[in-house]
């Protein structure tokens, strides 16, 4: 009530508030508790919309997630150090994956944290936060909340986007100015993401490499699909002709059915391109570092194309022979200027050879797709998933694990952008309920939450909140009795379990039914089928108990290879 118009005075909590509003934030995810309750309950009156989590780090990534679909930085509220850092992995992995999001935490004052006098929960959070973010900001007075929200908001959202932290001691909420003064303190910011144009010889040396390609390929990054720039992505590939590779969360920009997408010849076109363009994406472990086997480096020099907001991005793995720096879209833009009517196409050896391995590859995976075996296998269980989100494309499939994870991103095709949500640059586990939460909320589509039953573990709790704000989401967990599989021993002879394996046959399913959600336990194909069916047409909180071979699985997936003990025997 302190900031309805005939009050004289405004307090912190409502300038926080009214900043947010004022900045078209709709949504706060958190956790309430010490300083920070009060104002969960005044944002809620004041008509914000605040999920309340059961741990801070879901909620971080719920915030997370939320940027990147929307544009908008999510903003994640907590306690005071154990929900500050709680909430720091959240904020790490959204600057490491380029998200928007602004981690607000309580705080101590000043004058005890600094003589280190032991306030409860006491912490020097801002001088923690700030290697871990792109920019991280504290607010004493109150005067300056709508500066600090408005700094939040721009670092956040400017340039590369990324993790933002704001500091708010618990003093400061209850610091009270003159109304009509805090309202004018308030900053609606302007341009938040200002477009920067990439200059025109760097567009032409771009295209005029890729006009001289014999074997080019695009390869397009989640910056891509955050750009929001789909229809001028999905021109340039068309009338360039240029097949192209979507890294996992640029999955959908153009359907994963398109006649361009090389994405069943990945390993041929890696080896084989001449001319590569990255499209927000980075030359990172994700893609080798743009070197070694699988850039076939004894198949000649590549020559690359980089479009990318930060220039420092350039030459960080291997030589830029064109980089064109500025947003995304904005270099989209100008590149398709540059194709005209008379653009020549690959090369038909080039595109055709491409095709031959696409159509041997896909024809291989029909075989094994069509498979039922008892128990199911991940193939078995993800062509159920991938049948379902081909009949619901506005479906979003979040997705995490090692085996769960990787062959859900070959196998369940996407057809849309933005649709497909997982573990990002980092492999982090965990992100299952905070992102299957944010994509519900923020799109009121429904949700397929893929997960590895020891990934789903590490959020598994936000089923009450799932249940709680009652949202459309069907987890399936592929239950494989373990981490990557189910199958290891304890060689000493003690009587634990192998550090891998999970009690056996769990029901995983039993855990949402606690909740008032849909549970139930499938054990073929036919059943996940029908549960999953049902569940996306009713909207209904489910958790699919998928029993999966415990044998099916190999260690850490398709990255084995990262295991020490792995490269050792190399
Ligand atoms: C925060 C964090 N802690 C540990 C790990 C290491 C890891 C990578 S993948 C994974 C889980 C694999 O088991 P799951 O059962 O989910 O998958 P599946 O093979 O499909 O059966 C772990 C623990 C990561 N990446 N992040």
């Amino acid at each position: 009530e302190a900031s309805a118009a005939h009050e004289t005075t405004i307090d912190g909590f409502h300038l926080v508030i009214d900043a947010l509003k004022l900045n078209d934030i709709d949504t706060i995810f958190g956790l309430p508790g010490i300083p920070i309750t009060d104002l969960t309950r005044m944002a809620q009156a004041e008509g914000l919309r605040v999920i309340s989590f059961r741990h801070e780090q879901h909620a971080g990534n719920a915030a997370a997630a939320a940027g990147f679909l929307t544009q908008k930085p999510g903003i994640c509220l907590t306690v005071s150090a154990p929900g500050f850092l709680n909430g720091l992995t959240a904020l790490a992995n959204a600057t490491t994956n380029c998200f928007p999001m602004i981690l607000i935490s309580g705080s101590s004052e000043r004058e005890i944290v600094d003589l280190q006098q032991g306030d409860y929960e006491e912490m020097d959070q801002l001088a923690i936060a700030k290697p871990l973010c792109k920019a991280a900001f504290r607010v004493l007075h109150a005067q300056d909340i709508g500066v600090g929200i408005a700094r939040a908001i721009r670092a956040a959202l400017s340039g590369r986007p990324g993790g933002v932290y704001l500091d708010l001691p618990a003093k400061l909420f209850a610091q009270t100015m003159e109304a009509e003064a805090g309202r004018r303190s308030l900053i609606k910011v302007v341009d938040p993401a200002p477009r920067q144009i990439p200059a025109p010889d760097a567009v032409k040396r771009a295209l005029d490499l890729l006009k001289g390609a014999k074997k080019p390929l695009i390869l397009l990054g989640k910056g891509a699909a955050y750009a929001q720039a789909d229809a001028d992505i999905r021109a340039l590939v068309e009338k360039t002709g240029i097949p192209y590779l979507p890294m996992s969360m640029a999955k959908g920009l153009l359907p994963d059915t398109h006649a361009q997408s090389a994405a069943a010849a990945r390993s041929y076109v890696l080896q084989e391109a001449d001319v590569v363009m990255l499209v927000g994406a980075r030359l990172n472990w994700l893609l080798s570092h743009g070197k070694g086997k699988t850039w076939g480096q004894d198949k000649g020099a590549k020559q690359f194309i980089q479009i990318d907001i930060a220039p420092t991005e350039i030459d960080s793995n291997v030589a830029i022979a064109a980089p064109v720096i500025g947003d995304i879209g904005s270099c989209v833009a100008a590149l398709l200027a540059g194709v005209d009517a008379k653009w020549a196409k690959p090369p038909a050896e080039w595109t055709g050879a491409i095709a031959e391995r696409k159509d041997k590859n896909l024809s291989k995976m029909a075989v094994t797709l069509a498979a039922r075996p008892s128990p199911m296998n991940f193939h078995s269980a993800l062509s159920v998933i991938r049948d379902q989100v081909k009949a619901r494309p506005d479906a979003i499939v979040v997705n995490e694990g090692a085996n769960t994870l990787d062959f859900a991103r070959s196998i369940v095709d996407m057809y849309e952008p933005r649709k497909r949500l997982d573990v990002g640059t980092w492999g982090i586990m965990g992100i299952g309920m905070g992102f299957a939460v944010a994509a519900a909320v923020v799109t009121d589509k429904p949700v397929i939450a893929i997960e590895g039953d020891s990934a789903f573990g590490f959020s598994g709790m936000e089923v009450e909140t799932i249940c709680r704000y009652n949202l459309p989401i069907c987890i399936v967990v592929f239950n494989n009795n373990g981490v990557y599989r189910g199958t290891d021993v304890n060689a000493s002879g003690t009587p634990d379990v192998a550090p891998t394996v999970f009690v056996k046959n769990a029901r995983y399913d039993k855990l949402m039914e606690a909740f008032g959600g849909v549970g139930v336990n499938a054990t073929t194909a036919d059943e996940l089928q029908k549960a999953l069916a049902e569940a996306v047409a009713s909207l209904r909180p489910t958790l699919i108990n998928a029993v999966i071979d415990e044998t099916a699985g190999t260690e850490s997936g398709r990255i084995t290879s990262l295991n020490p003990s792995t490269a050792k025997k190399k």
